[in-house]
């Protein structure tokens, strides 16, 4: 029998929670042949919902949910996890933006990358939902000195997700004809959606679309803005297609990229393309064999160059708001 994969999921009777949990266990992650161990972390007063959820994931009789763990306890929910999901943070209400829950959030973040340090399996590989999710995870990495940097990754694949979606209902075609979209930088408003270097149906995108004028004042801002949309029509930030988008950033972080496209995944920063070193930054990549590459040799014009500056300037200011919880 395959061993299975220990899976850290944080903020797990949380809004986000409750939509990923059941397709973890249900094997959306690994494939329908990989057994998987839930270890759940919540604050004391949520562990009664907690079980109420691990109640109704043992309702499931999940075929490939081997066993859960339920903690308030960072050094046991993260004992020899191979994935660790951090999802667990205050969300933000309307008129707020991300970075206004970085003293709230950044402190969680801090113990959590001590904790898995000194607890995750060697082969670790991390994710950071919640927000302001690039200098979050900015905090855990450098708290976490033993694991290699670029297990630590933010997600931006919601952006990536909700962009593909605009070019594709703005062109008429299927999601399925828009490829290698890519959100650079922070996952907040100055993020850059780039339809610049994407394509709908094999054609550069910009040729299919013609229509400038509503790339740059429609198309951006509507992905920029989008989280803040979803608070304003639901009352809580978007929590299903959040979870959809951290399965897929593991999906394509586990089984890779496919030919011909490439994902958005904010990462430690590479210097590439001119971008500060130091932060999270998000590019497009290609993965193959668990290791992701930032795509390179596009050719950034003054606009996209403009754009990359000004998300890369918020990170280093996110950076310098939070440097005393920089290990
Ligand atoms: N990166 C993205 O694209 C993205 C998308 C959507 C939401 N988010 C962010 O994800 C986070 C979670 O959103 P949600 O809707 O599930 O919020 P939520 O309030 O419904 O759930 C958060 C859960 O985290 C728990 N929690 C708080 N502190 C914790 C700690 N120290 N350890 C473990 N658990 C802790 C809370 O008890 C709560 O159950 C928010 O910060 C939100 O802004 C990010
Ligand atoms: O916008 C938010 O605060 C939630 C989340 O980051 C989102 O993008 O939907």
């Amino acid at each position: 029998m395959t061993s299975p994969i220990r899976v850290a999921v944080t903020g797990a009777a949380g809004n986000i929670g409750y939509a990923i949990l059941f397709r973890i266990a249900n094997g959306d992650l690994f494939g329908p042949d990989q057994p998987v161990i839930l270890q759940m972390l919540e604050i004391p007063p949520a562990m009664k919902a907690l079980e109420g959820v691990a109640m109704e994931l043992e309702d499931c009789a999940f075929p490939l949910l081997q066993d859960m763990v339920l903690t308030d306890d960072a050094n046991v929910a993260f004992k020899d996890v191979n994935w660790a999901l951090l999802i667990g943070a205050r969300p933000r209400s309307k008129g707020m933006e991300r970075k206004d829950l970085l003293g709230a959030n950044g402190a969680i973040f801090k113990p959590q990358g001590e904790a898995l340090n000194r607890h995750a399996a060697s082969d670790v590989r991390v994710l950071v939902v919640g927000n302001p999710a690039n200098t979050n995870c900015l905090i855990a990495m450098r708290n976490a000195p033993d694991i290699p940097p670029e297990r630590f990754t933010a997600m931006t694949r919601l952006d990536h997700n909700r962009a593909i979606s605009q070019l594709a209902r703005k062109a008429g075609v299927p999601v399925t004809a828009v490829k290698k979209v890519t959100i650079w930088g922070n996952h907040s408003s100055t993020q850059y959606p780039d339809a610049y270097h994407a394509e709908i149906n094999g054609r550069p995108a910009p040729e299919v679309i013609n229509d400038d004028a509503w790339i740059r004042e429609t198309f951006i801002p509507t992905v920029q803005k989008r989280g803040a949309a979803v608070i304003e029509a639901r009352g809580q930030s978007s929590a299903a297609s959040a979870a959809n988008a951290a399965i897929n950033h593991v999906q394509s972080w586990y089984h890779g990229t496919p030919p011909g496209d490439w994902v958005s995944m904010a990462i430690p920063s590479t210097g590439a393309y001119d971008t500060p070193e130091g932060v999270i930054f998000s590019y497009p990549v290609t993965i193959q064999n668990g290791q992701y590459q930032v795509v390179e040799g596009l050719s950034l014009s003054d606009f996209d160059r403009a754009m990359l500056a000004a998300t890369g300037q918020e990170l280093l200011e996110e950076r310098a708001a939070i440097e005393e919880m920089l290990g």
